[in-house]
C-alpha cells in the first residue's frame, strides 16, 4: 500500500505553464473537495502528470506511485482534450464519482449499526437505552439485525456523495471565481465555504430522501430473519418496501420526511465543511497541507459537530418517515415537534445524540480519508 504523507504544498504549481496534463492535479471539477489542497500524496514521486507539450502526440502512460509506468492509459484520453488549451487535466469525475462511492460506503458499512440502534431510540418508546437496545437487537434478532436496511445506503451514497461534494465545489468557484489552482492560494472564506456547504447539502436531500426513507422503515423492522412460524415482516427488502410505499401512498409518499430532511440537512452540511476546513488550517502551519492525521481528526470532528446540531431534526425527521397515511400522526415538521416535546418532554430532542456521535467520528474521519487518498492513488 502507498504511504499516505502529509500534503505539500506548492507542488505541480509549475504543470499548467507547461501545457501539460496532470489528471491528478486541482479538485477534480465536480466534486472537487473542500480541504484538498495539493498534496496529499501517495509514495515520494514528484512528477506523475505528463510533461509534453500540448499537442505534442506523445503517447503519455500513467506512472504508478513508484514513479514507474505501471498502467499505460493515455494520461490524457480525448475526453479531457478541450482543457489542454486553458488548463491541466482534471481528475476523471468517474474516478471522483468511485472514490465518493467508496469513501461513503466505508464509512456506511461502519457506522450502520449505530444508525440502526439510533433510528430504533428515535422512533420506538420500549428500550431503556443504547445498551438495552442493542442486547434486545442482538437477541432477538442476531448481528444481521443491526445492518438491515444497509444495501439502499450503500447504493445511494454514489448518487449522494457526489452530487453533495459536486454541488460544494461548483457552488464555491461561482462565489470565489477562482480557479481550483488560485483557490490553493487563495483560499475561500468561512462564509463562502457555509454558503456552498449548505447549496450541496440542500441539492443532495432531493437524492437521499426516497433511500433514507426506506433505511428508516427497514431499520424499525423488528422481527427476526426467518423464523419458521413467525410473521413475515411488513417489508421484505428495499425493493418490495419501495414497491409497497408508492402502492400505499403513491410516488410521493418516498419523499415522506422530505422538508424535515432538508432542514436538517441544509444549514448542518454547511457546519460540517467549515468545521472540517476550520480544523485543518488550525493545525496546519501556513503553506503546508494537512497531513493524513490531521484530516482523520478534522474529519470526524466535521462529523461529530455537525451531527451534534442536526439531532433535534433528525429526531423529527426519522419521526415523519415513520407515520405512514394509515398512521399519520403529524400535520408537519412544527406539528411533530411540539406533539413530540409535549407527550415525551424536550429531552426527546437528543435522543440519539449519543449514539450518533460514536458513529459520527469513525464515519466521517474514514469518508474524509479515503477520498482523499483514492483520488490520490488513481490519479
Ligand atoms: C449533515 N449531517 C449531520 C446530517 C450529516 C453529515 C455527515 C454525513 C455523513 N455521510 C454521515 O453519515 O455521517
Amino acid at each position: 500500500m502507498p504511504q499516505l504523507v502529509p500534503w505539500e504544498g506548492g507542488l505541480d504549481k509549475t504543470r499548467p505553464s507547461e501545457g501539460g496534463c496532470d489528471s491528478r492535479q486541482g479538485g477534480g471539477g465536480a466534486a472537487h473537495h473542500p480541504g484538498r489542497r495539493q498534496g496529499f500524496r501517495p509514495g515520494s514521486h514528484s512528477s506523475r502528470g505528463c510533461s509534453h507539450p500540448v499537442g505534442s502526440g506523445v503517447p503519455q502512460g500513467r506512472r504508478d506511485r513508484t514513479g514507474g509506468h505501471a498502467l499505460s492509459l493515455p494520461a490524457c484520453p480525448g475526453w479531457a482534450a478541450a482543457c489542454h488549451r486553458f488548463r491541466p487535466c482534471q481528475t476523471m469525475p468517474v474516478e471522483e464519482f468511485v472514490a465518493g462511492w467508496i469513501s461513503g460506503a466505508l464509512g456506511l458499512v461502519l457506522g450502520h449499526p449505530f444508525d440502526t440502534v439510533k433510528v430504533r431510540l428515535q422512533t420506538q418508546t420500549t428500550y431503556r437505552g443504547i445498551i438495552d437496545c442493542m442486547v434486545k437487537t442482538y437477541r432477538h434478532e442476531s448481528l444481521l439485525g443491526f445492518f438491515k436496511g444497509m444495501s439502499f445506503p450503500i447504493a445511494s451514497i454514489a448518487v449522494v456523495n457526489s452530487v453533495l461534494f459536486g454541488v460544494y465545489s461548483n457552488t464555491l468557484l461561482a462565489l470565489t471565481a477562482t480557479s481550483h489552482q488560485e483557490r490553493w492560494a487563495q483560499p475561500p472564506s468561512y462564509t463562502q465555504v457555509f454558503i456552498a456547504g449548505c447549496t450541496g447539502g440542500f441539492v443532495q436531500v432531493y437524492c437521499l430522501a426516497p433511500f433514507d426513507l426506506i433505511k428508516v422503515r427497514l431499520q424499525n423492522q423488528t422481527e427476526p430473519r426467518a423464523r419458521p412460524g413467525s410473521p413475515p415482516p411488513r417489508y421484505r427488502g428495499p425493493v418490495h418496501c419501495a414497491a409497497s410505499i408508492c402502492q400505499e401512498e403513491g410516488p410521493r409518499g418516498l419523499f415522506r420526511g422530505a422538508w424535515a430532511l432538508t432542514l436538517r440537512d441544509t444549514p448542518t452540511l454547511g457546519i460540517y465543511f467549515v468545521t472540517y476546513e476550520w480544523l485543518c488550517r488550525q493545525s496546519t502551519p501556513d503553506g503546508q497541507n494537512p497531513s493524513s492525521a490531521t484530516v482523520l481528526v478534522a474529519g470526524g470532528f466535521a462529523g461529530i459537530t455537525s451531527w451534534a446540531v442536526a439531532t433535534p431534526l433528525d429526531v423529527i425527521k426519522s419521526r415523519m418517515q415513520m407515520a405512514g397515511p394509515k398512521h399519520r400522526v403529524y400535520r408537519g415538521v412544527l406539528d411533530c415537534m411540539a406533539r413530540s416535546a409535549q407527550q415525551e418532554g424536550l429531552g426527546v430532542f437528543f435522543r440519539g445524540l449519543t449514539i450518533n456521535s460514536a458513529r459520527a467520528f469513525p464515519v466521517n474521519a474514514v469518508t474524509f480519508l479515503s477520498y482523499e487518498y483514492l483520488l490520490r492513488w488513481w490519479g
